[in-house]
């Protein structure tokens, strides 16, 4: 695989929450400092300390630059607007990877007079190399642009590739956004816990550092989730009647059936613009 350090100038368009984490991937991954430039007209206190930890060029914009790979992580409501401000700045060597949730390779191949796109899903563990990524390569790019694509995202955690763009939605759905849903778990554990009268401190630690071991037990055993979950359920014990409510027939499965749902279909309305 093509290694960080020959990837040449990289150009992150967009320096926010996922950017970002995806920066801070690539320098521990061996990208040279001086091979990354930060563009965000309004950078944030995070993109201002991570440019200075590290010595990064931060721009207000891209004009008058060529990188090797032209990264687009602004929203995707304003890529309308920023694809404009990059019309000479993509170039013939320039590979252009996306991973901007809902938005085409063909819009970007039509707004950027390339057909170098790489579209890309990641999620925010990219920021400690525990990500995963779902990608789609445009029928314009190469085997070499691909793999310097699979570089960056690699650097982030597992990649997983595609053929089918219209599956990205379904991945933007599943773990671009799933790290919310975990989230959102340990909330809801933390407000159990104090609803059984915890302190609202001791919940969020118990909560936590639940899904903290849980998540680092799944690492280590690769045992089916399944198996994990019964070796946790004593017979006829406490988990077993939470369980009853948990994978009842209105319980856990069809509410994420219909999170993932809603966040495809806002991730394919975002494609229409
Ligand atoms: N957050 C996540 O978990 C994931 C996000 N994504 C995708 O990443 C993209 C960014 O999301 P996220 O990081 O959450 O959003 P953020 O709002 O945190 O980041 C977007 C950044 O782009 C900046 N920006 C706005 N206009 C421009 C411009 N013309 N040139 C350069 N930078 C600009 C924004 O500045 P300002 O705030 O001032 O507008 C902001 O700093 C989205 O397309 C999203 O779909 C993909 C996977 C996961
Ligand atoms: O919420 C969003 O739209 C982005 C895409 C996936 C995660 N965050």
């Amino acid at each position: 695989m093509t290694s960080l350090r020959n990837i040449g100038p990289v150009m992150l368009i967009g320096a926010g929450k996922m950017g970002l984490a995806l920066a801070q991937g690539w320098l521990d991954g061996g990208l040279p400092a001086s091979n990354l430039v930060l563009v965000d007209p309004s950078p944030s206190d995070a993109a201002k300390d991570l440019a200075e930890d590290y010595g990064l060029v931060l721009y207000s914009e891209a004009a008058g630059l060529q990188p090797n790979v032209l990264v687009l992580a602004v929203k995707p409501q304003v890529i309308g607007r920023v694809m404009e401000s990059l019309i000479g700045v993509v170039g013939p060597q320039t590979l252009v990877l996306s991973i901007m949730a809902g938005i085409s390779i063909d819009r970007l191949a039509d707004g950027l007079r390339t057909g170098r796109v790489v579209r890309s899903m990641p999620n925010t563990p990219a920021q400690i190399g525990k990500g995963v990524s779902g990608a789609v390569a445009g029928a314009a790019v190469s085997a070499n642009e691909r793999d310097a694509a699979e570089a960056l995202l690699a650097a982030a955690g597992r990649v997983v590739w595609f053929e089918a763009e219209s599956d990205l939605d379904a991945v933007t759905a599943v773990s671009g956004s799933g790290p919310a849903y975990v989230f959102n778990l340990v909330e809801a554990l933390a407000a159990a816990a104090v609803e059984q009268g915890l302190e609202p401190g001791v919940a969020m630690i118990l909560a936590r550092q639940t899904v903290i071991g849980a998540a680092a037990l799944m690492e280590i055993d690769q045992a089916p989730a399944s198996t994990l979950r019964q070796n946790v359920t004593s017979p006829n014990g406490t988990t077993a009647a939470a369980l009853q409510v948990l994978m009842a027939e209105d319980g856990l499965t069809p509410l994420i059936g219909r999170a993932v749902d809603a966040a495809r279909k806002r991730s394919e309305e975002l494609g229409r613009g």
